[in-house]
């Protein structure tokens, strides 16, 4: 049992949400408990007629519950959800959500999702469920974005919590790409681990037949423009790390990201 504690939300565009603390005379609840009132109350932003990212995981699977629950009883109408999974697919059929793709409905009016850590920056780590290249496509496609995450999932940088930090590689020479990686961030005591799954101790393999490299680093990297820019340029990286806009950019990293992206290019 976890002790009663305020879930965190996040929106990108800061717009504020009324949560309801526990009170400390009310019961202790579980962290799974937990996640639901803060996946429900992330619902509220959910209005008939939306186009929805329905996230994965633990915490995005009580938010889905939740909008099933809302259209069978004739309380919302009309959605339409875009999976980030094969598992959140099957769950959302399940509770005969309506389901689509990015191809038919390119504008995503709100996704919901959790997070495995978050910066002050708002910069997020995601994929430790394994399903970052969709959830990053689709919640880039949203035109808002709520992420429901509680007080172990706030860090000072990422990598805080000492956890993977997950990029999704293809699997062609994925050592190759897993030792670029390693060594983009060597300098903050990087170790590359291909992320095993399967019952023989196979590679585990995303919805997207892709590989995912788990980076776990010893120290805090800093700026991330620099790291982030490197590793999105590399040819073998699908998806690392979501950004979101509702954190400002400073005028000199603007500077400093258009010349990274200049510096890498002309290397190549
Ligand atoms: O990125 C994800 C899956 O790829 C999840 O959102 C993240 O791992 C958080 O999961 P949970 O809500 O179970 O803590």
């Amino acid at each position: 049992m976890a002790r009663a504690y305020d879930p965190l939300f996040i929106t990108s565009d800061n717009s504020p949400i009324d949560v309801p603390s526990p009170s400390s005379s009310s019961m202790t609840l579980t962290k799974d408990e937990l996640k639901r009132i803060a996946a429900y109350k992330a619902v509220d932003f959910v209005k008939s007629n939306m186009v929805l990212g329905l996230g994965t995981g633990s915490t995005a699977k009580h938010a889905v519950d939740r909008i099933g629950e809302l259209l069978r009883q004739g309380k919302l109408e009309n959605i339409v959800g875009i999976p980030t999974s094969k598992k959140t697919q099957e769950h959302a059929l399940s509770l005969n959500i309506p389901l689509s793709d990015l191809d038919a409905h390119p504008v995503v009016d709100l996704s919901i999702d959790g997070a495995d850590e978050v910066d002050p920056r708002l910069n997020l780590v995601k994929g430790r469920g394994g399903s970052l290249l969709r959830e990053k496509m689709i919640e880039g496609a949203s035109k808002k974005f709520v992420v429901i995450v509680d007080e172990s999932k706030m860090v000072k940088h990422i990598g805080g919590s000492k956890m993977a930090l997950p990029v999704e590689i293809v699997p062609f020479c994925w050592k190759f790409t897993a030792e670029r990686l390693r060594r983009v961030m060597e300098g903050y005591g990087c170790e590359a681990k291909l992320r095993l799954g399967g019952e023989k101790g196979e590679a585990f393999v995303t919805d997207n037949g892709n590989y995912i490299v788990d980076m776990y680093l010893e120290k805090d990297m800093g700026d991330l423009s620099v790291v982030s820019i490197t590793i999105g340029f590399d040819a073998g990286v699908l998806s690392c790390m979501e950004y979101m806009k509702a954190a400002p950019w400073f005028e000199d990293e603007e500077y400093k990201t258009g010349s990274c992206c200049l510096s890498y290019i002309l290397k190549k």
